[in-house]
């Protein structure tokens, strides 16, 4: 029920500023379903001018004053209502489709903003399938629903409202006779609906597994094929899909049951109502020319009086998963949102230096990773930080860029809490190059000035060549224009991010923050990341993230890190003669752990 609310909440959201059209839709709605219920009277009554007809021309004593011309009038008004109606939905459904289609339209878009305003938190703790899956199947469903479902639903009810009324205007008797087996319909309908239900969610989780075992496969394809698993890794991939196809089997089974079990049920109210019909005309001696027509009449009704149970009962499954949908979108549109002071300092320069003062800080309240740390980082330093795995290095950089906020203590530049700049003028000035570096669908050159658009080619050119990466570019056929995405590129690891490191330079940034690429980095791109990263921070405010040694041996001070505490810091030439954990780090080699 709160799923409910909330959808409705949230559909409301979406649909209000669409009302005009909407209150269209619902009028029109309404206008095609009366065309649509009045269409069988003028059938009816055709039929009983047809007799009338017939009786009189059969008739020698009537044959001269015979005329067709009734029936006629009254074929013709059947005709209009017919081409009526089919105009009317013609138009309510195209005014639908239309609200359906630009309300998801907004919905996307809404969506992808919220996600370019959320905390890193988010991303943290949400699978990139779980997030792509708000767009995909949440969206569709949602779409699916107001397109079809909301709209069905809308002139699924006016028709049934609207046959129940005709039926009465027409014969009271017989519209009782017609909605007589009603309960046994909705009741038949209801059980199919509940058991399809049960196995469609069964093949939802089915399925939600089997693509967790296959994203898990796909992302472990070396490991399987170096460790020759391919046979184990196909049988663990089996009794997936055997319950996918069990579930999806007896979905199927149920939900194929509820036409023709409503189509047999309302061929067996035809005959009842033919029946009592003929019954009624008889009994109550009526001219049998109304009789007959009465009789077309409500075999008309009849056959169209299951269709609301059956679409209205069909389209329950499709509200559903648009209610979970909803659901799930409104949780997104609750998440936090990076906090932007309303008054935050401009941040232009550094013109003092980077503090961290006594932090403590953890991601879950229940666990801290960092326990008081101070690091101080002057104008035109380059300090690095060091340290074993797991000791809190990626965390120091999160909370320099306002990635996370602190739980005590404070990050400040020039003095000034990070909490208080303006957090697009910090993002600005801080440049960050991170250890697995993305490029973005689009030509070379679009990734360098990825963050700077404006900049001329030349200064372009400059970055590339201060990242030591101009001449790998030249040498390709394309050279700047080479097309890339992140999956399909020549570059590898290393290269990519000696890309991120033109990129960085290109924006200029007052602080820099750089994260060492660790894995894949063949010795010539060593070197290169190496002369690349002493260009960038030459003359910069920097921070650098170590994981080999041998590339921060001229940092102006080296903060050692472990277990979430600085144990040591200085010169390399101090921290060696100290002989404590960084000559030990240093002796053994061990910065790669
Ligand atoms: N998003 C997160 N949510 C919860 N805990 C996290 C998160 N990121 C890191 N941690 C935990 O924080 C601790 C420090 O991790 P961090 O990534 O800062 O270490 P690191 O020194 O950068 O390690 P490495 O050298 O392996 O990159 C680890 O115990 C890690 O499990």
């Amino acid at each position: 029920m709160v799923d409910v609310k909330r959808a409705i909440k949230y559909f409301a959201s979406y649909l209000k500023q669409y009302w005009i059209s909407l209150t269209f839709v619902v009028v029109i709605t309404i206008v095609s379903t009366y065309f649509q219920v009045k269409a069988p009277s003028y059938m009816g009554k055709a039929i009983t001018e047809l007799a009338n007809y017939l009786g009189q021309y059969m008739n020698p004593t009537t044959h001269a004053i015979a005329s067709k011309t009734p029936f006629y009038h009254a074929l013709e008004s059947m005709m209009l209502f017919f081409i009526l109606t089919a105009i009317t939905m013609f138009i309510s459904s195209f005014l639908s489709s239309r609200v359906s289609a630009q309300a998801s339209g907004r919905m996307r878009i809404g969506l992808f903003a919220k996600l370019q305003r959320m905390t890193i938190k988010y991303f943290d703790t949400h699978r990139d399938g779980e997030i792509l899956s708000l767009f995909t199947s949440d969206l569709d469903n949602i779409f699916n629903a107001m397109n079809q479902a909301i709209f069905q639903l809308l002139s699924q009810f006016a028709l049934f409202v609207g046959i129940i009324w005709m039926m009465f205007d027409q014969n009271v008797k017989l519209a009782w006779v017609t909605m007589a087996s009603t309960p046994v319909a909705i009741i038949i309908a209801w059980v199919i609906i509940s058991r399809a239900r049960h196995f469609i969610d069964a093949q939802q989780d089915a399925t939600g597994s089997m693509n967790g075992y296959i994203n898990e496969q796909i992302n472990g394809e070396k490991i399987i094929i170096t460790q020759g698993l391919q046979e184990e890794s196909i049988a663990g991939f089996m009794p997936h899909n055997e319950k996918v196809k069990q579930a999806t089997f007896k979905g199927q089974v149920y939900s194929g049951m509820l036409f023709p079990l409503m189509q047999g049920l309302s061929l067996l109210n035809l005959a009842i109502v033919i029946f009592f019909g003929s019954w009624l005309i008889v009994s109550e001696g009526m001219d049998k020319a109304v009789g007959l027509g009465l009789i077309v009449v409500f075999v008309n009704y009849s056959q169209q009086y299951y269709q609301p149970i059956t679409q209205i009962t069909s389209i329950y499954n499709m509200l559903q998963l648009a209610v979970t949908g909803a659901r799930r979108l409104s949780d997104v549109h609750d998440q936090d949102e990076e906090i932007n002071p309303a008054d935050g300092q401009e941040l232009s320069s550094i013109k003092s230096g980077v503090t961290l003062e006594n932090i403590h800080f953890g991601y879950t309240a229940d666990k801290e990773i960092l326990h008081g740390v101070s690091i101080q980082v002057d104008k035109g330093e380059m300090v690095a930080l060091v340290g074993p795995t797991g000791s809190g290095k990626t965390t120091v950089m999160n909370l320099l860029n306002r990635f996370y906020d602190v739980d005590d203590g404070a990050v400040k530049f020039d003095g000034v809490d990070i909490r208080h700049l303006d957090l697009k003028s910090l993002r600005d000035h801080v440049g960050i190059v991170l250890q697995d570096s993305v490029l973005f669908s689009g030509t070379v050159a679009d990734n360098i000035k990825f963050g700077a658009p404006k900049a001329t080619e030349e200064d372009m050119i400059n970055a590339a060549k201060q990242a030591n990466i101009h001449e790998f570019i030249v040498s390709l056929p394309a050279g700047y224009q080479t097309i890339v995405d992140d999956e399909n590129s020549v570059f590898s690891t290393g290269q990519k991010q000696l890309l991120a490191i033109a990129r960085t330079i290109l924006t200029n940034p007052a602080f820099l923050i750089l994260d060492e690429a660790t894995s894949n980095v063949d010795t010539v791109t060593e070197a290169r990341i190496q002369a690349a990263m002493d260009n960038v921070i030459a003359g910069r405010t920097s921070f650098v993230i170590a994981h080999r040694l041998k590339t921060i041996l001229g940092a102006d001070k080296i903060v050692v890190l472990k277990d979430g505490k600085v144990i040591e810091q200085g010169s390399h030439e101090a921290l060696l003669s100290k002989g404590g954990f960084y000559s030990e780090l240093y002796h053994n080699q061990m910065v790669f752990d």
